[in-house]
């Protein structure tokens, strides 16, 4: 029996309110699991807020998420963030660590951790303390983590963000692997000219708005809203804020 249905994701009405501030307001859109989405605004549009509310790390306010139909959160989701916590341990027991948590067994965990630490070109230092390894070679191992519970939706929040270009192309290489073996992506970046080339669509946030949500070659020749060509055009502020850690 094949594995129960969780697209299309159903964003209905959403709204969050977090310390008497509206972060999203009235948020509406459907995600088929098929395109890859990337969300863009500027600084404080609602991205990353956006992204905890589907990944189920922040309540709505208002509204709801529906997966396949259901309100149940998605069984099979990650998420990975612009800086994830590494645990006191090398770089594959971090991998190991959250197969444990997810109930994978041995001698299924170890052989799981290899394979996805393998997958991101890191098995040279399986035995190195994460905690030591480049903001890029932690970003992998990150990323190896949460493709390690084979996800069937993948949150990522600013996933090259820190990162120098050689380190960014890595990522977006592996991120492009893990979509194209069937995990479905949704992804903010202040990239440009990686959300150019990763996108088939675009979500675009203003001030917690949802302002278009568009075929990513129509947004970027010719974007529907005015904030949206401002924002393209540099006129709307945008750089990489710093975030909190989180855990994967
Ligand atoms: N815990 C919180 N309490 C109060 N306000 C919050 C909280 N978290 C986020 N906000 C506010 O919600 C708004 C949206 O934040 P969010 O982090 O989603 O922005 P963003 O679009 O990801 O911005 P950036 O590009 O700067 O990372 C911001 O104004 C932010 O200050």
């Amino acid at each position: 029996m094949g594995k129960p249905a969780i697209f299309p994701l159903e964003v209905r009405g959403l709204s969050v309110r977090l310390g008497g501030h509206e972060a999203l307001r009235d948020v509406s859109f459907a995600f088929d699991g098929r395109k890859r989405v990337v969300v863009l605004g500027a600084n404080g549009a609602g991205k990353s807020v956006l992204l905890r509310t589907l990944h189920g790390l922040i309540a709505p306010t208002a509204g709801s998420i529906r997966w396949a139909n259901s309100s149940q959160r998605a069984a099979s989701q990650a998420m990975v963030f612009q800086r994830s916590v590494m645990l006191r341990r090398p770089a594959l027991a971090n991998i190991a660590y959250a197969l444990a948590v997810s109930g994978v067994a041995e001698p299924e965990r170890s052989r799981r951790a290899r394979e996805a630490i393998e997958h991101v070109g890191l098995a040279h230092l399986s035995q190195r303390q994460a905690r030591v390894l480049s903001g890029g070679e932690q970003q992998r191992i990150a990323l190896a983590r949460a493709w390690s519970l084979k996800p069937r939706m993948l949150f990522l929040d600013e996933p090259t963000a820190s990162l120098d270009p050689a380190a960014a192309g890595e990522v977006e290489r592996i991120v492009t692997r893990i979509h194209g073996e069937g995990t479905a992506v949704v992804m903010t970046t202040h990239n440009l000219g990686l959300a150019r080339r990763f996108a088939d669509e675009i979500v675009f946030l203003h001030e917690g708005r949802l302002t278009e949500h568009t075929a990513a070659d129509l947004f970027f020749t010719a974007p529907a809203s005015p904030e949206a060509a401002r924002f393209l055009q540099g006129e709307l502020p945008w750089s990489i804020a710093s975030q909190p850690s989180s855990p994967a």
